[in-house]
């Protein structure tokens, strides 16, 4: 049996479709890091690891378009959050797998897509998210699952189609109706994201 997924069976998706409130409105996309926008740091990231890649936005459409994908908004109006972006991904893709990557974490691990594929053919499951290990209000490390990071076989876009129109607002609801791989991540900085101005500025 394989044990890995063929890059050309998936599609990558940018989420850059939120309303950027911590960052004061702004499209956090299109925010500059080391010189280029953050979206498009994430885009390259990502198009190393899957063969297609695409970019939800909702905002400023022509500016993602320029950088060369298919860019596509919400069908759900008025930001209700990144399941919306995981939707229009399903609506759009044309591979048996998709994966997701925020907009804002720009050093995601390079080897997020063929951990995440291992994980989810090795546990026969239909999504795999990742996780990482982060110090809890003790002190201790906890599991924290990154629910945004998460590969998922395209055949869900019905289920999808149905809790959101059902309201489900929640990435981790809407998964665990279904067999679910988590992959830990020991590299807990490399999904340092940035929220606020003052941690894009504190992006390294
Ligand atoms: N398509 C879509 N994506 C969203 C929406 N809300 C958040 N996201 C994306 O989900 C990811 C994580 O969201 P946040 O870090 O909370 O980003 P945000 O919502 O723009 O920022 P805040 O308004 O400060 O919460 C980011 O990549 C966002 O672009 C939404 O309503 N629609
Ligand atoms: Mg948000």
């Amino acid at each position: 049996m394989s044990t890995a997924l063929s890059p050309s069976d998936i599609t990558g998706l940018v989420l850059a479709g939120g309303r950027g409130s911590r960052m004061g409105g702004v499209d956090k996309g299109l925010q500059k890091h080391r010189g280029q926008a953050l979206a498009l740091h994430a885009l390259m990231r990502l198009g190393l690891q899957v063969g297609e890649v695409m970019i939800n936005a909702n905002r400023n459409l022509g500016a993602y378009e320029s950088f060369g994908v298919p860019v596509w908004p919400d069908a759900l109006a008025d930001y209700p959050g990144p399941l919306a972006g995981f939707l229009a991904g399903l609506e759009h893709c044309e591979t048996p797998y998709l994966v997701t990557v925020p907009c804002d974490t720009p050093h995601f691990p390079l080897d997020l897509v063929e951990r995440l594929g291992q994980a989810l053919l090795a546990e026969d499951a239909d999504v795999a998210m990742a996780a990482t290990r982060e110090p809890g209000p003790d002190g201790a490390l906890r599991l924290q699952v990154q629910p945004v990071f998460c590969l998922m076989k395209a055949s869900l876009m019905e289920s999808l189609v149905k809790a959101t129109a059902a309201g489900e607002r929640k990435i981790d609801r809407w998964t665990a109706q279904h067999r679910c791989a988590t992959v830990v991540f020991e590299d807990a900085d490399a999904f340092f994201n940035a929220n606020t101005l003052d941690e894009l500025q504190r992006l390294a």
